[in-house]
């Protein structure tokens, strides 16, 4: 019987631990199957779309919120409308926000009777960032879920940081979640059959983690879910966006979930073609002295005289860039930057960013 039900892979991560790296293997190795992949992501511009490889297969963005709040219900009908699907899937990936608790996204599988009928949760795969998980703990409740949630943890970015940190970073782990399966990895370089189809997820523990897991089952959970979400806080991606245009995350979506941390909200800037001479000086600056407060920068940029998009990438003082494909014919040539962070200066990231435009 379970042979039959689709394989669905929740993938999450603090912000740029290394998420979307791994969907990208995952979706250019040659394995031979079909995923549906469902991509959520925080900020109001989708950039996230923009960075994963091409490949055939199919990708559903979902951007109007947190994936493990306001569109859980997006989520269920996505998830429905796959199981409908003709030729059907050999598994889901969903890659979760960085600022998501897995719990109600993996909740999500076993609380709606047609995607239960036809899907089971494979496993919670959490990547983590070697460098920045330990700060991160001691900051962000998400890190900590994200972390005990899992079934299995790619210890990423092993590059950045020495043994001795990162045997530290794996006790840490460990004190949270002994059950996991450890991988470190280097670029989320790893044999996919230690990621997909496990069979990892263990209720029996998510239930003792969590004993209200499954608690809503015989309810209509999306009302429920929509009464937390109404009446136990204010929501502050409409307030913010009304007001400030800052795109906070903050929520109680149930009440035996931590919140998430409000202190983060993001800052979308969009604009014409960049002079690179003031814009790279520019976030070289930033990130420097802005670093601990730059959780994540993404940006796809338009530079003056270059026939290529640009990706920019930033974790905290880590900052890459790569030139990603020729701009299309007729392509606008446009510039999007997302900062995700904490105490970040709205109008001065905005003036400064303005400043780098010479065409609009
Ligand atoms: N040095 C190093 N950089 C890495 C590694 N893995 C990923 N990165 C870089 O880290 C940045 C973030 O990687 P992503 O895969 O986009 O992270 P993410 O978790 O999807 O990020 P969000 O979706 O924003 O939460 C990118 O610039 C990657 O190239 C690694 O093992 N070592």
């Amino acid at each position: 019987m379970t042979e039959t039900l689709i394989p669905v892979t929740v993938l999450t991560g603090y912000l740029g631990a290394g998420k979307t790296t791994l969907l990208n293997r995952i979706l250019s190795e040659n394995h031979g199957k079909k995923y549906a992949v469902i991509v959520n992501e925080f900020g109001e511009i989708g950039i996230d779309n923009d960075l994963i490889v091409e490949s055939d297969e199919e990708i559903y963005e979902m951007n109007n919120g947190c994936v493990c709040c306001t569109v859980r219900g997006d989520l269920i009908r996505v998830v429905e409308g796959l199981m409908k699907r003709p030729g059907g899937f050999d598994g889901i990936l969903v890659e979760t926000t960085g600022l998501a608790n897995p719990a109600p996204v993996a909740q999500t599988f076993f609380m709606d009777d047609d995607v239960r009928a036809k899907s089971r949760l494979d496993a919670v795969v959490t990547v983590a960032d070697a460098m920045n998980l330990l700060t991160r703990l001691d900051d962000a409740p998400e890190a900590e879920e994200q972390i005990a949630f899992a079934d299995v943890i790619l210890l990423n970015k092993s590059d950045l940081v020495d043994a001795e940190k990162l045997a530290a970073v794996e006790r840490r782990i460990r004190e949270i979640n002994p059950h996991a399966t450890i991988h470190r990895t280097e670029r989320c370089a790893i044999d996919l059959s230690k990621v997909l189809d496990r069979g990892a997820f263990d209720l029996e523990r998510i239930l003792t983690l969590d004993p209200e897991f499954l608690e809503g089952e015989d309810h209509d959970h999306d009302h429920v879910h929509d009464e937390n979400c109404g009446h136990d806080h204010h929501d502050h991606d409409h307030v913010h966006d009304e007001n400030c245009g800052h795109d906070h995350h903050g929520h109680d979506h149930h009440h035996h979930h931590p919140r998430h941390d409000e202190s983060v909200f993001s800052v979308s800037l969009r604009g014409g073609t960049l002079d690179p001479n003031k814009f790279f000086p520019w976030i070289q600056e930033i990130t420097q002295s802005e670093g601990p407060n730059i959780l994540r920068l993404k940006g796809i940029l338009a530079m003056d005289k270059d026939p290529q998009r640009y990706v920019l990438q930033g974790v905290h003082m880590i900052v890459e860039g790569t030139h990603q494909r020729d701009w299309a014919e007729g392509e606008k040539r446009e510039s999007r930057l997302v900062f995700i962070g904490r105490k970040l200066n709205e109008a001065a990231l905005r003036k400064a960013f303005e400043d780098c435009v010479i065409a609009a």
